[in-house]
């Protein structure tokens, strides 16, 4: 199979960089609900930008490539450790040229191993089939979504919607459950896989296959697919929205499988993928390893999702220079847009761990600065200075335990991320005069461009690329103050107005 390892590099590349036919339509139909001058409407408009930008230069759409997952059929006869060798090859190329974020680290360490090679990673799995081609499904589902899983063990009781029983209503619950406590952070709208049944791995690994179902298909089971459907209908009336800024939408796609179970367990597994929803499949000749067929690939799909140039701007932004001053952030309200001039710096889960314990390097001053919880993929130039091809932010609500500390002990006057924090940070906000700015969750390339230059770069042989502190000059970085220095977050009126929309399914049957 000489041509093999070039299909798996094609794959890898198209579905980092470019979304599947349905996922395309999903979203379009999204961005047509949304109002343009809203901030879900904001939050549509960066996204569809993002997309078209993403397949323009070939580069991922989203900074967090997630952990590539591979299910593979082969008919009889085919090496599979010769295809799981190139398999490896491919994914350690697609790293080098930056189509893959390297992303396998060490579980206890954290140590990078560069390339998305490590323990179980990634992950493959074969299945033998009785047909003459090779079929190769991929799908890159990054952490935050992931960490947004959630498994249910019936009967139990649901917060909002008090108990549920091992039946259909009791899975219900659970379903509209699952999509409510992911609120904005796993990069909503986003799209649910279900596994009713099974046991506790298995369960997860049918509600994962469900997301290499169409969107627009039907489940051929009546009974599962008008749950799907009263799903989809229900969880969009939460309004939970676009990166949980409130809107009216926020699933895309809802698909359930069910397996039979032992008679103790009654497991409802769900698995939340984000709206940059990476998967597609190729069939390829057995003989020569050529790309036959592409799935998730349709001839009339919609090729650019940008309604107009760029994301609209108002006029009325606030023009940040950093450093910036206390009494300028003291002026900022919840709903203001701001664009960001001059250096940020890029911190997340390791370098907040690191900070609380040791001192900054001396070169650096963060007074008035700007904090970007931020991945970035970066690619190293001729001349050995950096650029950052794909940064987006991460989820915030890790740093929750660290971070009005790190706002004190740095003197930041802004943190920039995505999801929103918790009540620890909003009084350090109120307390050290700082402000916590939202940007779109998944827009790798639209913040990419924002980038002018990378000035430095700290930690990045102990925690890596996406965990090290790159130092970046920006220009005209957009972002929403969802979090102010006045006590005010969106973020907990939307998880409240949505809980209490939640409970009016409590006991209201279908
Ligand atoms: O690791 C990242 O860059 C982001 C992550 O996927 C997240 O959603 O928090
Ligand atoms: S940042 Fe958002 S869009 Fe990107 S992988 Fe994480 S959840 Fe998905």
């Amino acid at each position: 199979m000489k041509n093999f390892r070039e299909s798996i590099l094609t794959l890898i590349t198209e579905t980092s960089a470019n979304l599947p036919s349905d996922v395309r339509c999903a979203i379009s139909r999204a961005i047509d609900q949304e109002d343009p001058a809203s901030q879900a409407g904001l939050a549509m408009s960066t996204i569809s930008v993002n997309i078209d930008m993403a397949v323009d230069n070939i580069s991922p759409i989203c900074q967090d490539t997630g952990m590539p997952t591979f299910f593979i059929h082969t008919p009889r006869g085919v090496d599979q450790l010769q295809m799981k060798k190139e398999i490896e090859e491919a994914i350690a190329e697609a790293s080098r040229s930056g189509k893959l974020r390297p992303n396998a680290v060490d579980a206890f360490t954290g140590k990078n191993s560069g390339n998305n090679l490590g323990d179980h990673f990634p992950v493959i799995h074969f299945e033998p089939w009785e047909k003459s081609e090779i079929e190769v499904k991929l799908i890159l589902k990054g952490g935050g979504c992931e960490n947004k899983n959630i498994q249910y063990s019936l009967p139990m009781e649901i917060p909002g919607l008090g108990s549920a029983s091992r039946d259909l209503e009791g899975v219900r619950k659970c379903l509209l459950h699952a999509v409510y406590q992911a609120q904005g952070q796993g990069c909503s709208p986003g799209f649910i896989g279900v596994g009713i049944g099974g046991d506790r791995t298995s369960g997860f690994e049918l509600a994962k296959k469900q997301l290499f179902r169409r969107i627009d298909d039907h489940n051929p089971d009546s009974e599962l697919d008008l749950l799907e459907q009263d799903i989809l209908r229900k969880a969009n009336t939460m309004e939970i929205g676009p990166m949980g800024f409130g809107g009216k939408t926020t699933l895309l796609g809802c698909k359930i499988g069910k397996s039979h179970r032992v008679p103790a367990s009654f497991y409802v597994s769900v698995a939340y993928n984000c709206w940059a929803y990476r998967r597609l499949g190729v069939l390829l000749d057995a003989e020569t390893g050529s790309i036959v067929h592409w799935q998730y690939r349709d001839s009339d799909e919609i090729k650019r999702m940008a309604r107009g140039e760029g994301i609209p701007l108002t006029g009325r932004e606030v023009v940040l220079q950093a450093p910036v001053t206390e009494e300028q952030i003291r002026s900022l309200k919840v709903g203001d847009m701001v664009l960001i001039n001059g250096e940020m710096h890029t911190g997340r889960d390791a370098f907040h761990h690191y900070i609380m314990h040791h001192d900054l390097p001396e070169h650096l001053d963060t007074n008035g600065g700007v904090l970007f919880h931020c991945g970035p993929v970066v690619l190293k130039n001729a001349d050995g200075s950096y650029r950052v091809t794909a940064a987006g932010p991460t989820t915030s609500s890790r740093e929750e335990p660290y971070q009005a500390d790190v706002i004190k002990k740095l003197g930041l006057r802004a943190i920039i991320g995505k999801g929103g924090m918790g009540p620890k940070t909003l009084k350090g906000l109120q307390d050290h005069g700082a402000v916590y700015l939202n940007a779109i969750g998944g827009a790798a390339q639209y913040y990419a461009r924002c980038i002018e230059k990378v000035t430095g770069v700290d930690f990045l042989e102990e925690m890596g690329v996406p965990e090290a502190m790159w130092h970046l000059q920006v220009n005209a970085f957009p972002a929403i103050v969802t979090m102010d220095s006045h006590g005010n977050s969106l973020h907990s009126r939307i998880d409240e107005e949505s809980l209490s929309r939640l409970g009016k399914f409590a006991t209201e049957s279908h």
